[in-house]
């Protein structure tokens, strides 16, 4: 039996997932975690927002990030997807320290399909998304790439968000 007979059975799940880097070669961080991601037997890169600058927000006394955000189909469960996103982040030397403070490399799963629960080790969709622009303007932008219906509603949050203003375009994908 080869991979794709394994994988015929299972449904491929459309995901969107934030990411974030304030310390060293932030674009390098970022287009690593994207390619770390891709390379996944069972994880398929499907869009990718443009990057952005955005000042930091909660703990502000650090650096500028770089944030943007991924569209991908994938047959992992939401679980086994977290644990690839906390895998990406240890293999790109992610310390955990300060809550809210700096990072090579975070990653946040933003929404999975139309899965909503509430688990301190998974919540869906991610509890503080909606209020925050380094996330919602990346999302909104990835969304709109296939037309997806959530771009409508997460406009209207954007509206009402703080930090608008602190997020600048980096640098467009090809
Ligand atoms: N949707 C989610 N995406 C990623 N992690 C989540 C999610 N829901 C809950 N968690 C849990 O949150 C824990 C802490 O995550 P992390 O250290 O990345 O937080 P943070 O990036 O500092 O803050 P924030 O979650 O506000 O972005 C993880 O161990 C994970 O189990
Ligand atoms: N601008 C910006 N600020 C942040 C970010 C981030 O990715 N971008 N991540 C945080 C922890 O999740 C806290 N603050």
């Amino acid at each position: 039996m080869n991979d794709g007979d394994m994988q015929s059975n299972e449904a491929w799940e459309r995901a969107y997932i934030g990411l974030g880097s304030n310390i060293g070669d932030r674009e390098r961080f970022l287009t690593e975690a994207v390619h770390l991601l891709q390379e996944h037997p069972q994880i398929r890169v499907t869009g990718q927002s443009a990057l952005y600058e955005t000042d930091p927000v909660g703990y502000t006394d650090q650096a500028p990030f770089l944030n943007m955000a991924i569209e991908v189909t994938t047959t992992l469960s939401p679980e086994q997807l977290l644990e690839q996103l906390m895998e990406t982040e240890r293999l790109l030397g992610r310390v955990r320290d300060i809550r809210w403070g700096p990072r090579t490399i975070d990653l946040d799963m933003l929404m999975y399909g139309n899965v909503r629960q509430q688990q301190p080790e998974l919540t869906l969709p991610h509890p503080r998304m909606h209020e925050r622009a380094f996330v919602l303007i990346p999302l909104i932008e990835v969304l709109e790439l296939h037309h997806q219906p959530q771009a409508e509603p997460l406009r209207a949050f954007l509206e009402r968000a703080e930090g608008k203003e602190g997020v600048t375009l980096w640098k467009k994908m090809q």
